[in-house]
């Protein structure tokens, strides 16, 4: 008979034999020195380039120079308690972010923690922070407008699907504002939006984010966010890391939007890194990969082709100018990465011309041919009679005696500007648009009084909103506004100003008399 002892002997041979260690390497090195946002590592000779790097406490780093003996890391999280000695682990991978649906709706940092309190993250994938971007057999041409919900836009600086269109000014001259109107407007419209907000005041993000709250858009947004006080790291990896979360929706077939909010900061933090690590400094002390950090961000935005889902994502980087110098280094080089720029003047928003946007200034490259034909027809003129006023404008302000088609010309241009003008989260659907710039092309405002022109603008805005579901879809389809329904658009319009008569003078276009 056996006894315990056997019974015992043999369960322990058997554990024994079936016992596999989990063995894993480990390649660990240590820090040599610490700076700002910045730490020396030595002892890891075969890390990669952007490889993440684990610190003691569950802090981050990325390996950005690569150096024989030591390698520069740069820091995403708070390291005030790092010191020299400490151990430094390899992870094996590069830096990436969770994506997924569960993202839609949340707050979040570029590493992929919340920010707003309702809890973890759980997502099952997730993607590099740092991705080709698509070939061009893989892209198709920008031929579907994005409404911005914002006149002046939509009428003379049209956006694309898939376009890349800069928003550059002076500091508080409504860059922020732009942006977040065309967030709203996306609303029941299916495009799904990433704010990414990069080295800003935490008042301003916490104003962007509860305005997107209050309009119901944080439903279909999701937000990236980095604050000023953010190590500098971070703030260089948001964008990169807001993209890839993008770039998910948009390769499922998804209109995605984006907006870096703003990439000033951006190109500020990277330069204080660069400094840190020692590269040589160039032109504004900017790094001389400067270009390319923005460049291959903003590759990345583009409208895919069919056999790709034919997804989108629009890129509305915003930069800021100082003195309203759109020359200076930043400025230029991300004009010229992207297809348009609009452009806010401090000049104008001190007139209360708001949105402040600088048409003269102002372009779009591709969103013109997306623009809905209906467009077309009526901003032509008007493009031609606003250059023309702004022109007209100057000469007045001296005094000059002017003739009467001269004069007449800056009043119609006056009303143009009166009817572009829009207040902050009001977007103005599609075809009140219509409305109000077929009006405007067929003179129905020129008798009508500055002090008066919003009232007016607004009754043939909400003439608007009576027209047949027909008209509506005509007016969304790809073929030029007919006369027929020019001829509906302008009676309806003069209804609409005639039954403000009693306080504005409005003259009947045929007779010239007034009404
Ligand atoms: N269309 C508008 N109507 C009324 N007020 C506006 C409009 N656009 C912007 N503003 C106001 O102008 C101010 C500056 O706007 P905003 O913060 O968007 O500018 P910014 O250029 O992004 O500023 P910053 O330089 O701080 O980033 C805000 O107080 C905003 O409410």
């Amino acid at each position: 008979m056996k006894s315990m002892f056997d019974e015992l002997f043999s369960g322990l041979t058997q554990a024994r034999e079936s016992f596999e260690p989990e063995l894993a390497p480990r390649e660990v090195g240590v820090i040599t020195s610490i700076a700002t946002g910045i730490a020396k590592v030595s002892g890891l000779p075969g890390v990669g380039y952007e490889e993440l790097l684990k610190f003691p406490g569950e802090i981050y780093g990325i390996a950005f120079n690569v150096d024989e003996n030591e390698i520069g890391v740069v820091l995403l999280g708070d390291y005030w308690h790092l010191q020299a000695g400490d151990e430094v682990e390899r992870m094996g991978h590069v830096v990436d972010v969770p994506v997924g649906q569960n993202l839609i709706g949340r707050i979040i940092n570029p590493i992929g923690e919340a920010l707003d309190g309702k809890g973890k993250l759980v997502t099952t994938e997730r993607r590099p922070v740092e991705r080709p971007s698509p070939a061009i057999m893989d892209r198709a041409a920008v031929s579907v407008p994005l409404q911005t919900g914002i006149k002046v836009i939509d009428a003379l600086i049209p956006v694309g699907l898939g376009q890349r269109e800069l928003i550059l000014g002076d500091r508080q001259t409504g860059k922020t504002a732009i942006a977040l109107d065309t967030i709203l407007n996306q609303r029941g419209k299916n495009v799904l939006c990433v704010y990414c907000a990069i080295g800003q005041r935490a008042s301003g993000v916490a104003k962007v984010i509860s305005t997107l709250r209050e309009q119901g858009a944080l439903e279909y947004t999701i937000v990236v966010v980095t604050e000023g006080n953010d190590p500098p790291g971070l703030a260089y990896l948001a964008p990169y890391a807001a993209t890839s979360i993008a770039e998910f929706f948009m390769e499922q077939g998804r209109d995605v939007l984006i907006v870096y909010d703003d990439l000033t900061h951006h190109a500020r933090a990277y330069r204080e890194l660069s400094l840190l690590l020692r590269r040589p400094p160039g032109r504004e002390a900017f790094p001389g990969d400067i270009f390319y950090i923005h460049s291959r961000l903003l590759e990345r935005a583009t409208h895919l082709s069919e056999e790709l889902g034919g997804g989108s994502l629009t890129a509305l980087p915003i930069i800021e100018t100082e003195a309203q110098d759109i020359s200076a280094y930043i400025p230029t080089n991300l004009i010229s990465i992207t297809d348009g720029q609009i452009y806010l003047s401090p000049a104008l928003f001190e007139l209360g011309v708001l949105p402040a946007v600088d048409v003269g200034k102002s372009v779009s490259r591709v969103g013109g041919k997306a623009q809905r034909a209906a467009y077309r027809g009526v901003t032509v003129d008007l493009k031609l009679s606003y250059a023309q006023f702004e022109e007209l404008e100057t000469f007045a302000r001296f005094g000059a005696r002017l003739d009467d088609s001269t004069l007449k010309m800056i009043e119609h241009g006056r009303r143009i500007r009166a009817c572009l003008m829009q207040p902050e989260f009001a977007p103005v659907s599609m075809v009140e648009q219509i409305f109000v710039l077929v009006a405007l092309t067929a003179d129905l405002f020129d008798d009508i009084i500055l002090e008066d022109m919003p009232a007016a603008e607004k009754l043939v805005r909400d003439a608007a909103v009576n027209v047949s579901d027909e008209l509506i879809e005509r007016l969304n389809s790809v073929n030029k506004l007919n006369e027929e329904d020019k001829n509906t658009i302008l009676t309806l319009s003069r209804q609409a100003l005639i039954a403000f008569s009693s306080d504005l003078v409005v003259k009947d276009q045929t007779s010239g008399d007034a009404i």
